[in-house]
Formats: C-alpha cells, sequence, structure tokens
C-alpha cells in the first residue's frame, strides 16, 4: 500500500534538516510496517497495536469539556466553545444542525452530533468533536443527555492550548455574543428545574415610563451607580447584586419599568414563578443557573407563596415531624428564598440584580424586604400630571394642548392608573394628529368627570344610608326606653 522509499524521499526532499528526515522515516516505516502486518494478522488486535504504537510516536492529549459543570450548573466554558466553533463550524463542517433563533426570523448552524472540525493556533492543530452520551436509566437529579465537547491536540502544544487557546476561545466567544447579543427572557416551568428562554423585545424605556422625574432620575443613576461598581462591591466584600421592591396598585407599570430597567441596562430577565418551583433545592437550582448581568423577578412576590410570617416562631415550633411535612410538602420556604438572596448561595454570580412585584407591600414579611435585601423600594402609584405628560406624548406626540390644564386639576383629585389613561389615550387611525389628539383628551376629560360625577354620587348614597341607619336606631331605642318605662 505505501512504497517506503517514496515516502522516505518526499520526507526528506521538504526538509534538509536530518531530525526532520528522521521522523520522516520513522513515520514511513511505521505506516509500512501497519500495511504489511494487518494484511496477515487480526485486523482490531493490529488495530489496538497500532494505535498505542501511534500513541507512543505522536503523543495526544484529549480535554473533555461537558455542559454541566455538577450540580446542574452550565459550563461556561462550554457555552463559550459552542459559541466559538458556531463562528468556524459552518465553514469547515460537513454536518451541522441548523437551530432557528427566538425571533424567528434568523437561524444558528452549530456542529452536528459525532461531528468534527479543526482548528488551528500558534502553529497546533486542535480537533474538536461534539458529542452526547445517552443514559435511559437517569432520574430527577440525573440528565439524560450528557452533551459535550472534546478537543484533541498533540502533546507538546499542551501550554499553548491550556494557557492561550482557551483563553483566546473565550475572549473571542465574549466579543461574538456582544455584537449578536439579543436580550433574553427566560422562564421557569413546573416539569424541569430549567429556564427555557425566548428573545425579549419589549420597547420599554426610562423615557417613555410615566412618572415623577425625580424619582426616575434617581433610579437611573441608582442603576448606573450599580453597573460601574464591581471594583467598590469587591473592596467592601459584598456580592455584586442589588435588590428592588416595586410596589403600587395593578397598572401603575411595575412590569414595565422592569422592561425598562432591561433594555437600559442590557442584561437578560429571569422571570421566576415561584408557584412552579417544587422545594429549596429547585430554587437553588435554577438560580444558580442565571447567568451575569440578569434581572431576576417574582411578580407579586405576596401571591406566590406563604411567604410571610414570623421565621423565629416557626424555628422555635418545628418538630421533627414537622420537618418530615415539610420535606414531604416539597415547598419553597421564605428562609429558602432569603438565603439566595443574601445567604451564602447569593455568592454563586455577580451583578445581578433582584426585583420583587406588589401590589400588597404591607402583607409581606419585613425579613424579606428589609433595606440591605431590598435595597430600594420604589412606589408607583396612580397618574399624575406629569405622568400624564409623558403618555401623552407617547401616545399623541404632543407636548402641549389647551385641555391640559383641565386635566392636570381633575388629575389632583383623582384616581386613575397610569394603565387607564393609556387606554383612553391610545388610538391608531388614519386621523390627522390635531383632531385625533383633541378627541382622546376630551374622552379623557370626560372619563375623568364621570368618576368623578360616580364618586360624587357613591359619597351621597352612602351618607343617605347612614342616616337613614341612624334614623332606625333612634327609633329603636326610643321604642325600647318607652317599653321599660
Ligand atoms: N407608569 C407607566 N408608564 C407608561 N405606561 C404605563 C405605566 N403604567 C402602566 N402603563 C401601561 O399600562 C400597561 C400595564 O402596565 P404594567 O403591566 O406595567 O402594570 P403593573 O403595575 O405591572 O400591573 P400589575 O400590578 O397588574 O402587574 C402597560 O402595558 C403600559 O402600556
Ligand atoms: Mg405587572
Amino acid at each position: 500500500m505505501f512504497s517506503k522509499s517514496a515516502l522516505v524521499a518526499a520526507m526528506e526532499k521538504k526538509g534538509s534538516n536530518k531530525m526532520f528526515s528522521n521522523f520522516g522515516s520513522t513515520l514511513a516505516s511505521f505506516l509500512l510496517m501497519y500495511a504489511t502486518i494487518s494484511k496477515f494478522a487480526d485486523s482490531s488486535l493490529v488495530n489496538r497495536l497500532f494505535a498505542m504504537i501511534k500513541a507512543f510516536l505522536f503523543p495526544q492529549i484529549r480535554i473533555v469539556i461537558p455542559a454541566e459543570s455538577g450540580y446542574w450548573k452550565k459550563n461556561t466554558l462550554y457555552l463559550a466553545v459552542e459559541t466559538y466553533l458556531r463562528a468556524n463550524a459552518s465553514a469547515k463542517a460537513k454536518s451541522l444542525k441548523a437551530i432557528a433563533d427566538q425571533g424567528g426570523d434568523k437561524f444558528k448552524l452549530k456542529l452536528d452530533e459525532n461531528e468534527s472540525i479543526t482548528d488551528k493556533f500558534g502553529g497546533a492543530v486542535i480537533k474538536w468533536g461534539y458529542y452526547c452520551q445517552r443514559n435511559p436509566t437517569s432520574n430527577h437529579y440525573e440528565k439524560s443527555e450528557k452533551h459535550y465537547y472534546t478537543l484533541n491536540f498533540s502533546k507538546c502544544h499542551r501550554d499553548l492550548v491550556v494557557g492561550s487557546y482557551l483563553k483566546h476561545i473565550v475572549e473571542t466567544s465574549h466579543e461574538l455574543s456582544s455584537k449578536y447579543k439579543q436580550r433574553m427572557l427566560y422562564s421557569n416551568s413546573t416539569e424541569e428545574d430549567e429556564w427555557t428562554k425566548v428573545v425579549f423585545k419589549h420597547p420599554a424605556k426610562f423615557d417613555t415610563l410615566a412618572m415623577d422625574t425625580n424619582k426616575k432620575n434617581e433610579i437611573i443613576n441608582d442603576l448606573t451607580c450599580f453597573r460601574n461598581s464591581k471594583n467598590y462591591y469587591a473592596k467592601i466584600g459584598k456580592t455584586w447584586k442589588r435588590g428592588y421592591l416595586l410596589y403600587g396598585p395593578p397598572g401603575t407599570g411595575k412590569s414595565t419599568m422592569i422592561a425598562a430597567m432591561a433594555n437600559f441596562l442590557e442584561y437578560d430577565i429571569y422571570d421566576l414563578e415561584l408557584t412552579a418551583v417544587k422545594n429549596n433545592v429547585s430554587l437553588r437550582r435554577l438560580l444558580t443557573n442565571t447567568a451575569q448581568k440578569a434581572i431576576i423577578v417574582i411578580e407579586d412576590i405576596d401571591c406566590s407563596l406563604a411567604l410571610t410570617g414570623d421565621r423565629e416562631s416557626k424555628k422555635k415550633k418545628k418538630s421533627k415531624s414537622d420537618m418530615d411535612e415539610d420535606k414531604r410538602k416539597n415547598t419553597v420556604t421564605l428562609s429558602g428564598l432569603l438565603n439566595f438572596i443574601d445567604g451564602l448561595w447569593s455568592a454563586c454570580g455577580e451583578e445581578r440584580i433582584v426585583v420583587f412585584t406588589t401590589n400588597h407591600v404591607d402583607k409581606l414579611d419585613p425579613a424579606l424586604i428589609r433595606r440591605g435585601r431590598m435595597d430600594m423600594h420604589i412606589e408607583l402609584s396612580y397618574c399624575s400630571y406629569e405622568a400624564f405628560k409623558v403618555l401623552a406624548k407617547n401616545y399623541l406626540d404632543i407636548d402641549s394642548h389647551p385641555l391640559f390644564n383641565e386635566i392636570g386639576e381633575l388629575l389632583k383629585t383623582k384616581n386613575i392608573t397610569p394603565a387607564d389613561v393609556a387606554e383612553v389615550l391610545i388610538c391608531n387611525t388614519t386621523e390627522s394628529k390635531v383632531s385625533r389628539a383633541t378627541e382622546r383628551l376630551e374622552e379623557l376629560v370626560a372619563v375623568l368627570k364621570k368618576d368623578q360625577k360616580q364618586e360624587e354620587k357613591d359619597a351621597t348614597e352612602e351618607k343617605d344610608e347612614t342616616e337613614e341607619q341612624g334614623r332606625v336606631k333612634s327609633f329603636l331605642y326610643a321604642q325600647v326606653r318607652r317599653f321599660y318605662q
């Protein structure tokens, strides 16, 4: 199959250097031996033998990069490799997987299973492979599929690959991710302790958020300060995270503010549905799998769980059977949640914001929202004149109008949410801007006056009812007095 003299000649011709010719000669002898012996001997035995000789002559190193780095935590190096190879794979691989991105208008190409490609770096040749190991007998704590990448390279390039190449992959993947980054919205479900994600394309901005300007600026400054405080947090020995409690009646912009925060900071959102989390272990698993630059949101925290109540007295009262009962119930507890917010587990990740929202701030356990846990308490309230002007700009594209003063006066006496005002102002017609704005503002005046009239009517009815009850009471007392006289 191979002619030794031809191979040696070719090798020697390429390099005049003696060392190289020796190497060429060894390789040629090796190949010739392999071709000759394999004709006569048992092929599997020969293959094993030659694999050993090959490994001795040309030692290789293999590094496995699994998708998880223990405890169901995503291996960030695996994610970096995935991004890095995505850029290389489409050009080099023969077998690829195409995956539509969440927006649906683009797709990503990924190495197919058992497929390999070769990459070069500083003289080293690195062979990448992508594999999946399946375990049909896996249980809840073990995944049925384990995905991993392997990289093979010559032993002599060990320092180069481990020292520089892996770093190069991480850096390149960061560059690629920020170039193609789409903000993501993650959510959890009852079936698995895993996040599912969709592209987050909410248009909310602080500019379009209707609220008091000073308060808005205070929040923007706080967020900016947080984002730039990596070194400060390290210096004071605190985990780089911040908590915000948003409270106020329904429709005052709590969820809209979260979207505005995410867009402002360019962070992903993890919308944690606590009622879908089985127990504290699941909660920990989910939260350790949140990335950096993330906003972790628990909406309507008062409704999510029985998180109210005095932890201390509960602790004291707890007997062993109570604890077994707890285990059986498999619930997330207040202390489980607190432990993640600022206990030891809070250190498993940085540059994270935690946001709670509630309509009933008074119902929450003070431990949950004390300063330090929820660093900033933000009240979102009924529509003020200032907030109305932002909504008029958003929806009607106007900064002033003769009806503004009247609306301002009505809003002083009226509790109406920004959502309700927005509902009146929204109008998507082909009419001219001016007539459309006037019509919508007149409608708003009518709504505010109607509600005002209704309130006055309700107040009069209530007064009449109280007076009537008073009259009935005095009549009955008079009758009773007369009876005993
Ligand atoms: N402050 C606001 N600025 C701009 N738009 C607002 C504001 N408040 C409410 N809206 C409008 O009303 C809709 C509902 O608001 P949002 O969902 O943010 O209220 P919420 O406070 O989260 O209510 P809930 O307590 O019911 O969850 C939004 O889609 C938005 O269009
Ligand atoms: Mg909401």
